[in-house]
């Protein structure tokens, strides 16, 4: 597969929970190989949901897909199952890190490596590439995951995702909780993966500021419909869309009036080119 083609397909997706709680009402994304998504929207707006069905993982939370269709490099993922997307090269970093606690740091990344069906040899070389993209972690080696810091934790729980050899890495608020450096150190890493290695990165973030500051383009959910498609540059650079959709708040004028629109228009699809 080529730079640019097509690699994930999200056809109006629509998910319920527990068969009452409607959470997608029918989103659409696509992902090009190559390129960061970044998935915005406030709490409860449907990215966990979203990326959950990406991996096939929403019945183990009770959650059901009722219509729409996803596609990964031509894969049916709604009929694969989860351990097999990972092999297919589709990985996911779930929220709130999920380190293996007990587990010390290089434990952690082995068992991703595991789950791919890695050899010994490929689990060694990747060992080394994890450690070459975060040098901390290298030092932490040893170390139980639970005692290390929510930086080292995520870091990890990324390093884990690489060691499955991912060509789609999926994370869900990779900027959970963190100190504003470790953010940006932790961006600036998938950015040039992203861009030495070609890895497409799909990301969930409710701080939208970081991630249109990473991403190629950025999807807009709200209340479980994407409201908003464009490239990250130019909503980036439009307070009115981010006051609009992403709860920027602005004290202009141009900043109510867009927040009144999106009241009055809350199921309005808007592309930016
Ligand atoms: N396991 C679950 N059981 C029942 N309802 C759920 C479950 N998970 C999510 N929901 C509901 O589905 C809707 C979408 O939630 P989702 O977690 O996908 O949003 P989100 O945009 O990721 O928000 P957050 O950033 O808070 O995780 C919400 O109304 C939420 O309450």
């Amino acid at each position: 597969m080529s730079q640019g083609e097509i690699q994930l397909v999200v056809d109006r997706l629509e998910a319920v929970y527990n068969h009452a709680i409607v959470a997608l009402h029918g989103v659409s994304l696509t992902i090009r190989r190559g390129e960061i998504l970044a998935l915005l929207g406030a709490n409860g707006a449907g990215k966990s949901t979203t990326l959950k069905s990406i991996s096939n993982l929403l019945q183990a939370e009770r959650g059901q897909i009722t219509r729409g269709s996803i596609h990964f490099e031509g894969i049916d993922v709604l009929r694969t199952r989860p351990s097999d997307l990972v092999r297919h090269g589709l990985v996911q970093v779930l929220e709130g890190r999920h380190c293996f606690r007990a587990l010390n740091v290089e434990e952690n990344l082995v068992t991703g490596g595991l789950g791919r069906g890695s050899s010994r040899v490929e689990i060694v070389q990747d060992l080394e590439r994890v450690y070459s993209i975060f040098p901390g972690l290298k030092a932490k080696r040893r170390e139980t995951s639970g005692l290390t810091s929510g930086g080292e934790q995520q870091m990890t729980a990324i390093g884990r995702a690489l060691m499955s050899r991912p060509r789609l890495l999926v994370l869900d608020e990779p900027s959970m909780g963190l100190a504003p450096l470790i953010i940006r150190d932790i961006f600036r890493k998938l950015k040039s993966l992203n861009e030495s290695e070609g890895l497409s990165i799909l990301l969930a973030e409710q701080n939208s500021t970081v991630a249109l500051q990473y991403a190629d383009r950025a999807t807009v959910l709200e209340n479980g419909v994407a409201v908003l498609e464009g490239a990250a540059e130019v909503l980036r650079n439009r307070d009115d869309v981010r006051a609009f959709y992403l709860g920027e708040r602005t004290v202009s004028d141009e900043g109510s009036v867009s927040a009144d629109r999106a009241v009055d228009n809350p199921r309005a699809f808007e592309t930016i080119a």
